[in-house]
């Protein structure tokens, strides 16, 4: 069956004064998968996210989001992503629940607040405010407010940048249950093994351009077929797999 295109990116170019930062990128994000958008600091990665969540002006190019032509209808491609906010978008006031009421209200949705909560290990946390979380928790929860308005894609920007091994892990099981459930992801990240485990196709993106976009497997076939090898031998397990044997698989927050 042929997969259908539900974000399509043409010579995106973001320039800001003289500096482009965005250089004529050009990638399609397939319906239900997990796209990476991989790369170094600075290299154009956020920008070009936050261009297609329309919270940016592109300088050039066209975007497409579910069929949606970012010139002409940026509201109703707001309404079929889920963005996560940064810190400041949570009102200090509230706790979670309020927050998550607040924003069935926004969004004029119905969902319910705890079981929303339970699904991102966080239902202990309810009365808690936004600033009283860790930082894995804080991811969670931004997560799970991207699902309220029952969005077919999400945005996730390096959402796990700062976490504990265990925090990490459980983050991409919760990425791959958002995805099961039918929504197509797409994030960035610094992390390979993370795109390793959780992306389809990665775009790798360096200096505003994308220099590769494939399976990561087919990546590192590549790499493999060009005479590539690693110059220490691979062992079995590494340091993180000793950390998480040693602490144990659960989340070790409180
Ligand atoms: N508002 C802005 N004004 C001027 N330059 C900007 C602005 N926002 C981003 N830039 C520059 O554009 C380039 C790309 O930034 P962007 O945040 O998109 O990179 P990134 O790949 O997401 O990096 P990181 O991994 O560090 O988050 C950087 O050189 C950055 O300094």
């Amino acid at each position: 069956m042929e997969k259908r295109k539900i974000i399509e990116v043409k010579d995106l170019v973001k320039k800001y004064g003289d500096f482009t930062a965005v250089n004529g990128i050009s990638f399609d994000v397939y319906e239900n998968e997990i796209f990476g958008l991989l790369g170094t600091n600075g290299a154009g990665k956020s920008t070009t996210l936050e261009i297609i969540e329309t919270l940016r002006e592109k300088t050039s190019g066209k975007v497409f989001v579910d069929g949606m032509d970012l010139d002409k209808d940026p509201e109703g491609i707001k309404k079929v992503i889920g963005v996560q906010l940064q810190s400041s978008g949570y009102y200090p006031g509230l706790n979670l629940v309020e927050l998550i009421d607040l924003f069935c209200g926004l969004y004029n949705q119905q969902a319910d607040a705890k079981e929303l909560l339970k699904i991102f290990n966080l239902e202990d946390k309810a009365k808690n405010k936004f600033k009283e979380l860790s930082g894995g928790q804080k991811q969670r929860f931004s997560i799970a407010t991207t699902l309220i308005n029952k969005p077919k894609i999400i945005f996730l920007d390096e959402p796990t940048t700062g976490l504990d091994p265990q925090a990490r892990r459980n983050l991409w099981d919760l990425i791959l249950q958002v995805r099961e459930q039918g929504t197509t992801v797409v994030i960035t990240t610094h992390y390979m093994d993370e795109a390793e485990i959780l992306c389809d196709r990665c775009a790798i993106v360096d200096h505003g351009r994308i220099i590769a976009l494939e399976s990561p497997d087919a990546l590192i076939d590549k790499l493999v077929a060009g005479g590539f090898e690693r110059k220490k031998e691979v062992k079995k397990a590494n340091l993180e797999d000793v950390f998480i044997a040693l602490t144990g698989e659960a989340l070790r927050e409180v």
